[in-house]
């Protein structure tokens, strides 16, 4: 198979000190691929070599069936790097912003530019400098920015970090529509729910290494657990369920929360003994295990090694 960007066995130090601890994956064409960890975990260091920006000690790396060493500017061709700080001109207009980067991109239609505008709702504000934009509609700049070169493959470093949370799902609106044209995107995150929300693939870096990689369900079945929330009328049944199956109680919310191996068949034993008990459930609800679980579930993991 082709891949967008097939990574083996990569490798970097600065200095002595080792950031990326031989790291291999795969992000097939036309999928989001989030690369996920804490601050300073080495996403940031992958994505400078994945765009050729830096130089690995060792591996091999191909972005768009190139090599990054050899072919390097057949890789610059192909991608378009967005990273943590919008690079916009903040004398310039949106407008002109983009009409720059399309000379140096040799793309300088207006009806291309026009189009970018009004597919990133920026067009009452196209004509004004973009000092007056905020933060989200910076980074919106940035990204059609990013698009005028037809990228295959767009690697987004941090895209909503310091975003407001409205800015933020207005971005995650505009990369998943972006995804809808069949552009790869490789995405670095520190939020969970940011993966959750648009990626296909993800990879939880940890120590410079993949401590779990695959879609987003296989990443979840590594935590195999499921909770089971019941939720009661009165605060009795609450303490003879408890006191019955024990669990996490929340008086105030009236619920309790039960780990269970989240098959059905232990979830029907559990309701029924309650039932048997006569204890009186308004509703219950069974809940996978979020990215969050499973990422907080690496990171201590690793600690305690
Ligand atoms: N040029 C450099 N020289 C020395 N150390 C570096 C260099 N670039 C990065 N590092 C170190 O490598 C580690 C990984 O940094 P990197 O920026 O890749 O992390 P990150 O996961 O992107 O973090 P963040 O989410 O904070 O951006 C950090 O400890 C950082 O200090």
């Amino acid at each position: 198979m082709n891949y967008a960007v097939e990574v083996n066995h990569l490798e970097k130090s600065f200095a002595d000190f080792s950031v990326i601890k031989d790291v291999s994956f795969s992000v097939p064409f036309g999928k989001v691929f989030a690369l996920l960890g804490t601050n300073g975990a080495g996403k940031t260091t992958i994505i400078r070599m994945l765009t050729t920006l830096l130089k690995a000690d060792s591996g091999q790396i191909k972005v768009a069936g190139y090599d990054s060493t050899n072919e390097s500017k057949e890789v610059r061709n192909a991608i378009s790097l967005t990273g943590q700080t919008a690079s916009v001109d903040e004398i310039l207009t949106g407008r002109e912003n983009l009409i720059l980067i399309g000379n140096l991109r040799h793309q300088n239609e207006a009806q291309k530019i026009q189009e970018l505008l009004e597919r990133f709702d920026l067009i009452d504000a196209a004509d004004r400098p973009v000092q007056t934009y905020s933060g989200g509609m910076k980074r919106k700049l940035d990204l059609a920015m990013s698009l005028l070169g037809n990228p295959k493959i767009l690697f987004l470093d941090e895209p909503t970090t310091g975003l407001d949370p409205q800015a933020r799902a207005t971005m995650w609106q505009v990369i998943q529509e972006i995804k809808a044209t069949g552009v790869t995107i490789f995405l670095t995150t520190q939020y969970l729910e940011e993966a959750d929300q648009l990626a296909d693939q993800v990879a939880i870096l940890n120590h410079g290494k993949i401590a779990v990689q695959g879609s987003l369900a296989e990443v979840k079945t590594h935590l195999p657990q499921g909770q089971l929330e019941l939720t009661f009328l009165h605060k009795e049944d609450l303490q003879k369920a408890l006191t019955l199956i024990g669990g996490v109680a929340n008086e105030e919310a009236l619920t309790l929360t039960v780990v269970t191996d989240n098959q059905v068949a232990e979830t029907t034993k559990l309701l029924n003994e309650l039932q048997q008990a006569q204890i009186i459930i308004s509703q219950f609800e069974q809940k996978q295990p979020t990215l969050n679980d499973v990422f907080f579930d690496i990171i201590e993991k690793e600690r305690g090694k």
